[in-house]
């Protein structure tokens, strides 16, 4: 158990898990098995036996089928370069997780989110947005540690695809597109997180539309620049310091690490954190008490690595990093 007191739960204890096999927001199938594969190697048992949480999960790999249309063809958005490819699917779907999440953070418990590609953190973030604001009385914030700022609209989007747009919607940089309204319409005021509250770490491939809404929204984001400038230790001192008194949803996407490390994910980039720099993400965050929600996304166990360091390892290693993360976010510790 972590000696550790969790400043905005009501008790330090109980951790509600959705498992969302999903993997609309992109284009490559695979992200939706790493939920199965998380859970197989172990992480719901070792957060139980090891860590001592009571676990509420209903034991189910969510597909979502149900909620999914029979026709989504790709949205033609006004002056957009690319459509939005499966809108209706990934809006509804979130909606779904959203509540699922709501639930169990109305509670007051700790949510893990395990993914599934990264346009379902418009569900859990907004989902743990909601209940915080309702149980708080507080803003959430957000770390959002991953290669990619994943914040364009549908307008700037040079690939159409909702896993790199999450943190507009949720910012409310971008609305529902007046095409179709009813895409992210369900969205509203209590879901929403304030973009003076959202900080990045580990960013290294931000389209150029991406730089100009973070430079114009006035948004705190550490690149690897800035990890290879301070240090680590110095870049969780401000990120933490930045979030202030706020409660924390961590957004781990598990491509922040280099490749060399996690090579199973679909958009790989060189140049990232190594395993012990996001752990460490994780073990600072915990140490702040304020961790009330945290989301694994992008481990794609049917990608094998093409950087030849681990060759057929390639997924289980990855599995096993995004595994550690969880755990260290969760409360493990060296000694
Ligand atoms: N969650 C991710 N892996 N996002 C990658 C996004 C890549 C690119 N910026 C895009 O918008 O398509």
């Amino acid at each position: 158990m972590s000696t550790i007191h969790n400043k905005f739960l009501g008790t330090d204890v109980h951790l509600g898990v959705v498992a969302v096999g999903f993997s609309g927001g992109q284009g490559k199938s695979g992200v939706d098995a790493a939920p199965q594969a998380l859970i197989e190697a172990g992480l719901l048992t070792a957060l139980h036996e090891d860590l001592g949480f009571t676990i509420h999960h209903d034991g189910r790999v969510h597909d979502y089928t149900e909620y999914k249309p029979s026709s989504d063809p790709p949205l033609v958005v006004a002056d957009a370069k690319m459509p939005m490819l499966r809108p209706k699917t990934v809006s509804a779907v979130t909606r779904a997780l959203s509540e699922q999440v709501y639930e169990h953070a109305k509670e007051g418990r700790l949510v893990l989110t395990l993914g599934g590609d990264h346009s379902i953190a418009v569900g859990s973030i907004s989902g743990v947005a909601k209940a915080v604001k309702q149980r708080l009385g507080k803003d959430l914030a957000v770390i959002w540690v991953d290669a990619h700022a994943d914040i364009n609209t549908p307008h700037s989007s040079g690939s159409g695809n909702i896993h790199g747009m999450p943190v507009a919607f949720l910012a409310g940089l971008a609305k529902p597109p007046k095409e179709d309204p009813s895409v992210f319409g369900w969205l509203d005021q209590e879901h929403h997180i304030s973009p003076k509250k959202l900080v990045y770490i580990g960013l290294r491939d931000v389209d150029v539309p991406e730089k100009k809404i973070l430079k114009e929204n006035g948004i705190k984001a550490f690149s690897m620049h800035d990890v290879d400038r301070y240090g680590i230790g110095k870049i969780m001192d401000m990120a933490l310091e930045y979030v202030g008194d706020s409660p924390i949803h961590l957004s781990f996407d598990v491509d922040a690490l280099d490749p060399m490390w996690a090579p199973s994910t679909g958009t790989p980039v060189r140049g990232g954190l190594t395993l012990r720099e996001g752990d460490f993400i994780c073990e600072c965050v915990h140490e702040s008490g304020a961790l009330v929600a945290m989301d694994l996304v992008e481990v794609n166990p049917h990608i094998l690595d093409t950087t030849g360091f681990t060759g057929l390892m390639g997924a289980s290693e990855t599995v096993r990093a995004g595994c550690s993360l969880v755990r260290c976010a969760l409360g493990e510790s060296l000694l």
